[in-house]
Order: C-alpha cells, then structure tokens, then sequence
C-alpha cells in the first residue's frame, strides 16, 4: 500500500466511498438516496449520483435500482481503495511499530552462554518468550546511528525477565523484545529476540540477540558480517 500508487478514483469519489462505508456497505447492502448522499457531501443531487456511478464502473461498489433510491454494498477491490487511505493516515499519525537496527557480528566474552544456561532465566524464556534458547547470545556491534535509535526501544513495550537468587548470589533483570535478524544476503531469521540484561560488561553499543536455535548456523554468519535487527513490540 502506497501513497504514490495510482487511485482507481479520484478523492472526490473515495469520500462518497468513505461515507457509505461508515453507513456500513463493508457489511452488506445500504440504502442510499442521492438527495441523502448529496447533503452529506454538500453537493448537488446530480454530483452525487455521478459519485456513486464513478464508483461503480470502478467497481468499488455494487449497485440496485429500486423506486426510491439504490441499495449499494462495496466490493473487495473498494474496500482496498480504503484500506490504502487508511494506511496513509496510520503512517502519518501513528509512531513506527518497529526501530531497524544495523551492525556487525562479534565475539564477546563467552558468558552469555552460561547466563542463558541458569534455570532462573530458562524457565522464564520458555515461559515468556516461547522458547528455550540456544545457549549463548549473539553480540552485534551496533553502528553509531543504530546506537543512538537504540534509545527509541523504550517507547516500546518490553517482555519483562525477573531478577532471582540463589544460596549463592543474585541474578539481574532483563528485557527482551521479538526481532527479527536479517542478513546481507536478505536471509531471515523470525522467530529471535534482543535481550538487555540490566547488569552487563557491554555499553549501549552491543546488541544481544537470543533465539531457538545456533544464529551463525542457521544464517550462516561470521564476525565481520552486517546484520540488521528489526526490534518489534510485543503484540
Ligand atoms: C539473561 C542474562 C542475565 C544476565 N545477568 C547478569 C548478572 O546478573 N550479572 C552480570 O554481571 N552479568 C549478567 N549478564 C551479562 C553477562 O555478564 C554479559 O555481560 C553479557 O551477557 C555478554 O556476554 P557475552 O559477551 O559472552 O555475549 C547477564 C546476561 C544475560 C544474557
Ligand atoms: N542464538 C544464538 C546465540 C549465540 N550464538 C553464538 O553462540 C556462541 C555462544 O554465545 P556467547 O554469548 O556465550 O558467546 P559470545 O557472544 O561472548 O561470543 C557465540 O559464538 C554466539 O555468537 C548464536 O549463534 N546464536
Ligand atoms: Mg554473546
């Protein structure tokens, strides 16, 4: 859906379609009387009537002639022609549902494998994410640009991970949010998460990914490779 792809009607006509929309034409059959439609669009009989004919040799609308008016019902294709209006209007009003995030894959210090690994954290992935990770993170280093995009995530809601204990020591919270990996190459990678421990060795600058299964298997990556993260809200 795009706002430069060309309109079957003009906009004239897609406010008629909005109005019979909202009358309930997505549903099923409306009646409509020119004289009705034409006060609501504050034009004359004869516009409206027009409106409605456009309508229909773009066949937006179906259409039966009674004695006192026509019952209209909107076609798929005229429900499209809204659907891309209403797109407009979502991308205008509506912050972005995601923040892209771009930069290479490193090798860090060799611990998140173990964090992963701790019951305290695994019964809480399976529970929260869905899954049991792989056991490790995979640490992106983030590019300038991503580092400072990167601090729109907390407009975004999170999947909480709890701190816990045990007879030893306390364990740090997390945050994880769903995000999709994508290579250089355009191979994908769904079913990821980020996660940000709150007690880390790392600074903003890297980006730790987890996910059901090995990331450099199953993307085939190396350190050096560029990768970007699409950082989701939770639905
Ligand atoms: C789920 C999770 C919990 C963590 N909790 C702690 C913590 O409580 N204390 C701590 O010092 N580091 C904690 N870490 C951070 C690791 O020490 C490390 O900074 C980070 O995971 C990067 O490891 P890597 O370089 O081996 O990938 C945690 C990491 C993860 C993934
Ligand atoms: N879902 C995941 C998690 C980790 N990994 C990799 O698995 C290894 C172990 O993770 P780790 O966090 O303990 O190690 P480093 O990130 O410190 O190198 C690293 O090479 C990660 O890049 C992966 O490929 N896919
Ligand atoms: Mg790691």
């Amino acid at each position: 859906m795009s706002a430069t792809r060309p309109r079957a009607v003009g906009y004239d006509e897609l406010a008629a379609l909005k109005l019979l929309a909202l009358d309930g034409g997505l549903d099923g059959e409306v009646k409509v009387s020119c004289s009705g439609l034409a006060d609501r669009l504050d034009a004359s009989n004869q516009t409206a009537s027009r409106r409605l004919q456009q309508l229909d040799d773009a066949g937006l609308v179906e259409r039966e002639m009674v004695s006192d008016g026509q019952w209209v019902s909107i076609t798929e294709d005229g429900k499209w022609a809204l659907k891309r209006e209403y797109e407009d209007y979502r991308r205008i009003f509506e912050t972005p549902a995601g923040i892209d995030l771009t930069g290479t894959v490193t090798s860090g210090m060799g611990e998140g494998r173990h964090y992963i690994s701790l019951p305290g954290y695994m019964e809480q992935f399976e529970d929260r994410l869905g899954y049991e990770p792989f056991l490790g993170t995979l640490n992106v280093e983030l590019t300038d640009e991503s580092i400072r995009a990167r601090s729109a995530m907390e407009a975004l809601e999170p999947v909480h991970i709890d701190g816990w204990e045990d007879d030893e020591r306390t364990y740090g919270p997390a945050v994880c949010y769903p995000a999709v990996v994508e290579t250089q190459d355009g191979e994908v990678y769904e079913q990821a998460h980020t996660i940000a421990p709150e007690r880390t060795h790392h600074d903003e600058d890297q980006l730790e990914v987890i996910a059901p299964e090995k990331l450099r298997e199953e993307l085939e990556l190396e350190d050096g490779d560029h990768v970007t993260v699409h950082v989701e809200e939770t639905a």
